[in-house]
């Protein structure tokens, strides 16, 4: 892939998405909810958050994409998340997992070790989350899960390049790494997305949406380039956001604005560096 090719695939992906409208279900965190729905929908999806069984099985079906983040889990969620994501991989649907927090407690190891098997399409964590991912999956470039702490990265992206790299290899699809600097890999190419702002990581959901709305682009292009278009779209609006903001509270709402007026022309422009 070259650079032109890659910022017309962007273009494309932005625009497919404003036509399509294409349904985006998720099964997401409670802390983060209403940021995700609304970053969804800004880009252009259609957004519908569950967390029954048969409610995550039926949209499974029905979906042109799906996001599974497993921030804060519920007993139930031992036996949806297992059911929507089987159904993801036996119809070959799209599908992002985000895995917040691994290395907290039983059922969030058990969930994770167990969507080793249906192949998430794309995952997006920050470095230190991708780095456990690895891990626990028994991947080269991982290390042991209890190095998290919390939902915060305490590694650098470019620490995780390994990690991302050995995960989009087991999958097949994409690894998105967040932080000051995107790294997005297929476990061939590595892409460096630029921009974003420092306030990004000070308000919660951040990440969270960020998958989500990698998910919405998933349903109109393949995982890499869904991928490198959300970390696009992330980074452009951030930096255009962080301009006339007085701070945290008020950049939340000013990046959603950012995220609903972001031309097609100005995603692909956003820089990167193709590696
Ligand atoms: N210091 C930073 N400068 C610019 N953008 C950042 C910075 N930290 C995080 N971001 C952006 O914030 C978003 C969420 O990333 P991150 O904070 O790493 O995720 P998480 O919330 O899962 O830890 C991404 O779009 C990322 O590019
Ligand atoms: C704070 C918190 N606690 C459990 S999930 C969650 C949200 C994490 O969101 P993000 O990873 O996007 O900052
Ligand atoms: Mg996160």
């Amino acid at each position: 892939m070259t650079n032109e090719t890659l910022k017309k695939a962007i273009e494309q992906t932005a625009v497919a998405v404003r036509q399509m409208n294409p349904l985006v279900p998720s099964i997401t965190n409670t802390v983060t909810i209403n940021f995700v729905a609304n970053a969804q929908l800004a880009v252009g999806g259609s957004a519908a958050m569950v967390y029954l069984p048969d409610e995550g099985e039926g949209l499974a079906h029905i979906c042109q994409a799906m996001y599974i983040n497993v921030g804060t889990l519920f007993p139930v969620y031992a036996e949806t998340l297992p059911l929507t994501a089987k159904v993801l991989h036996e119809e070959r649907k799209p599908w992002v997992l985000d895995p917040v927090a691994i290395g907290l407690g039983k059922m969030r190891t058990d969930l994770l070790t167990q969507f080793k098997e249906y192949k998430p399409s794309i995952i997006r964590g920050n470095a230190s989350e991708i780095i456990a991912l690895a891990g626990l999956w028994n991947l080269s470039g991982g290390s042991a899960v209890s190095e998290v702490r919390g939902v915060d990265s305490t590694d650098t992206v470019r620490a995780a390049r390994d990690a991302a790299m050995a995960l989009a290899s087991w999958t097949g699809g994409a690894v998105a790494v967040s932080g000051a600097e995107d790294l997005i890999t297929d476990g061939k190419q590595v892409i460096i997305s630029k921009g974003g702002s420092p306030m990004m990581p000070c308000i919660t959901g951040t990440g969270c949406s960020l998958g989500g709305v990698m998910a919405v682009y998933a349903a109109a292009a393949d995982p890499f380039v869904a991928a490198i278009t959300g970390a696009a779209v992330y980074n452009l609006a951030g930096s255009r956001a962080e301009t006339y903001v007085k701070g945290t509270g008020s950049f939340q709402t000013a990046f959603i604005d950012e995220l609903y007026t972001a031309q097609p022309s100005d995603i692909a422009g956003n820089p990167f560096i193709l590696e």
